[in-house]
């Protein structure tokens, strides 16, 4: 049985079916990567996970450790274990970064703050008393974003797209952060366009339409990323040109 576990999930957004019947398991302790081209549908499965407002109406259910969390609040969810590496940290804009990182567990030390700044690559002395708001730069606020996920120590961690923005030394830390949560046995969920992300999975899921067309091991999924995309009878099916950027990743 996996941690969290989706049985026939779809749903409507606007009257479109983003998601559609979903039945998908995230065994504990591992690292799967959800993969797709554009629009596939990857960020709203996120969202959906998370039970966010206006993506709590799907149909099916999502259990979480056997239980449903159907109808949890994003809180609730949060309070279970289950969180997500948002883009940017957009809530508590204005805080300092120390009491920023340390929100997701109350009583964290300061040293337990200052350990997690450091493995994102931040100096405490530079960084600790600084604002969260618009003067860090897109990578900063990245990276301050998954300290505080060190600090929360969740079960289960979802990054949308964790690479995108961010310099190759940002990369560097935040892979680095991806394989202490794996050894700690955090269920971690990628979300991403590049095969260096896919490559730190264990397992991926390959959505395209909102549909389930693959999963796998990584090193089977890798191959999607090589041009060999599994063929797709949707009318809307995007031409591999449209997909591929010739790097080894997708557009
Ligand atoms: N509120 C909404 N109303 C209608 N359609 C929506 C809504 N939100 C998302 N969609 C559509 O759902 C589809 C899936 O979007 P989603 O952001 O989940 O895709 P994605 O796989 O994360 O794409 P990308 O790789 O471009 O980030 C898209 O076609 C998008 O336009």
């Amino acid at each position: 049985m996996g941690i969290l576990e989706f049985d026939k999930v779809s749903l409507e957004l606007d009257g479109h079916r983003i998601l559609n019947n979903l039945d998908l398991d995230f065994w504990e302790g591992h690292v799967h990567a959800v993969v797709g081209p554009n629009g596939a549908g990857k960020s709203t499965l996120a969202m959906t996970i998370m039970g966010l407002a206006g993506y709590e109406h799907h149909e099916g259910d999502i259990r979480f450790k056997g239980k449903s969390i159907k109808g949890l609040t994003v809180n609730q969810r949060a309070r279970l274990g289950i969180t997500l590496a948002w883009q940017e940290p957009a809530r508590f804009e204005g805080l300092g970064v120390g009491a920023f990182i340390g929100a997701g567990k109350p009583g964290a030390s300061v040293q337990e703050i200052d350990a997690a700044l450091e493995l994102v690559g931040l100096s405490p002395g530079r960084y600790r008393s600084r604002r969260v708001d618009k003067t860090l730069s897109g990578g900063e606020r990245k990276r301050i974003e998954l300290a505080s996920i060190i600090v929360m120590d969740p079960e289960v961690v979802l990054m949308d797209e964790p690479d995108s923005g961010v310099d190759i030394e940002a990369v560097n830390y935040i892979f680095s952060v991806i394989d202490q949560l794996r050894e700690k046995g955090t269920t971690i969920i990628l979300i991403t366009h590049s095969a260096e992300v896919l490559r730190r999975s264990d397992h991926a899921f390959l959505l395209c339409h909102g549909n389930l067309m693959d999963k796998g091991p990584t090193a089977r999924m890798l191959a999607y990323f090589g041009g060999k995309c599994i063929p797709c009878t949707h009318k809307n099916a995007p031409e591999l040109t449209e997909l591929f950027d010739g790097k080894g990743g997708i557009q």
